[in-house]
């Protein structure tokens, strides 16, 4: 190297490096091959980019999950304005549940439900997530001498409302949980043989556990799109309960084909922290990648497979892959099935609905606002179903 090129260098590092990197930390070779160079270069981008990076993170990981919507039209308008304006695009999907079965007319309805946030609500400990229970009760009179009768609230029996309303959806419909979770952690939760589970975010898919009248020979695991990373994701989830046991409240959920760093109990404050220490494992590993949920970092495989094309794959499973006379409806919550809500947009067939309180970017056609919504939906097709196959066998 010569001496022009040293000073150049030697330029580079006190102008941009040290900028970013204190002194101290830049192994300064005495003299400096073309490697040194780009080394120190690389170095610089890493750390400038890494900065930029975090804080990115960090103001995404505010933002939570899916983004709100920014409109620039309506930013200045009070928040119900904006509102009204987005069930406009995006109507009930009760409120338009007619129009809905006259758009399944003639075809085959194939349900694909999201777990967390559309069939359980949102709860702090991912452990916790059950779908919600109901306690039955009855009013039961007692009747003490010279009293005025009173009545006594008895519970009677707890029933899991949502469980028996999918099953019936299963009944009548070829039905698919489509979810981040690890799929038999998503099974423990719902607990129902008859359903397709596609886990990890649609990378490891299994049958129905037993017999499906739809498609027989389905049971079984159908398709494992990154066995190849099961190792790595091992490897990843070590590290991330190693390097972030000392920031309290994350919790790190191994979900099989990819892994989850909670955050929602933790402090805004350590965000940034909790971000560097996920960045600082996610870098040894280029093939993996980062998204985001509610308040949840995901680590997945860098490869080109989501719940849109979990969605695809079951469409195929089932003999509809290019079928006219089907209608797929995908319910979730969450930017993970905004890639299901684009593929349906895309093909111009089936309806995305999003499970959201709050306006939305999604590309959903209608909303419903929590699981409970979800559930009267659910039902409402299920007594639909019943009522037209009855009307059809009087005809
Ligand atoms: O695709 P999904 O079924 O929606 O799974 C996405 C993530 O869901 C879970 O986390 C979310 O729900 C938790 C329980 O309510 C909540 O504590 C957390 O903040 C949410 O992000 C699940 O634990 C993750 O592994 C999934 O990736």
């Amino acid at each position: 190297m010569t001496n022009q090129q040293n000073v150049v260098v030697l330029d580079v590092i006190s102008r941009g490096v040290s900028n970013v990197l204190p002194r101290s930390s830049l192994p300064v070779p005495k003299s400096f091959s073309p490697q040194d160079l780009k080394m120190l270069l690389m170095k610089r981008f890493e750390a400038e980019n890494g900065g930029a990076k975090i804080s990115a993170w960090v103001d995404s990981m505010r933002a939570s999950s899916p983004t709100r919507i920014k409109s620039s039209t309506t930013a200045s308008l009070p928040e119900t304005d904006d509102t009204s304006s987005w069930i406009v695009h995006h109507p009930s999907a009760l409120s338009m549940f007619e129009q809905i079965v006259a758009a399944s007319k003639g075809k085959q309805i194939v349900m694909f439900l999201d777990y967390d946030g559309t069939l359980s609500p949102i709860v702090e400990d991912p452990d916790q997530a059950f779908m919600p229970k109901e306690v039955n009760s009855f009013l039961f009179p007692i009747h003490v001498y010279h009293q005025p009768i009173k009545l006594l609230l008895i519970p009677f029996f707890v029933s899991n409302q949502m469980r028996a309303t999918v099953r019936d959806v299963a009944r009548y419909f070829p039905t698919a949980i489509v979810t981040g979770r690890c799929r038999d952690k998503v099974y423990s939760f719902v607990k129902l043989a008859g359903l397709y589970y596609a886990g990890s975010h649609g990378m490891d898919i299994k049958g129905p556990s037993k017999s499906c009248k739809y498609k027989k020979g389905n049971q079984g695991v159908l398709f494992q799109a990154a066995s190849e990373f099961l190792p790595m994701i091992d490897e990843v989830y070590k590290d991330l309960v190693e390097k972030t046991k000392s920031i309290p409240g994350t919790k790190v959920e191994n979900n099989k084909f990819c892994v989850s760093v909670h955050f929602r109990c933790v402090d805004e404050k350590s965000w940034a922290a909790l971000a560097e220490q996920v960045r600082s494992v996610l870098n040894h590993y280029p093939k993996l990648k980062l998204t985001q949920g509610r308040k949840v970092l995901e680590i997945r495989p860098t490869i080109k497979w989501d719940k849109g094309r979990a969605l695809e794959f079951l469409l195929e499973s089932l003999g509809y892959a290019n079928s006219t006379n089907v209608l797929p409806v995908y319910i979730g919550d969450d930017r993970s099935d905004e890639d299901a809500f684009k593929v349906l947009r895309e093909r111009g067939q089936g309806l995305g609905i999003l499970v959201s309180k709050l306006p939305k970017e999604t590309n959903a056609s209608y909303s419903l606002q929590e699981p409970s919504e979800v559930k009267e939906f659910l039902k409402r097709l299920v007594d639909w179903k019943k009522m037209s196959q009855r009307a059809a066998k009087c005809a």
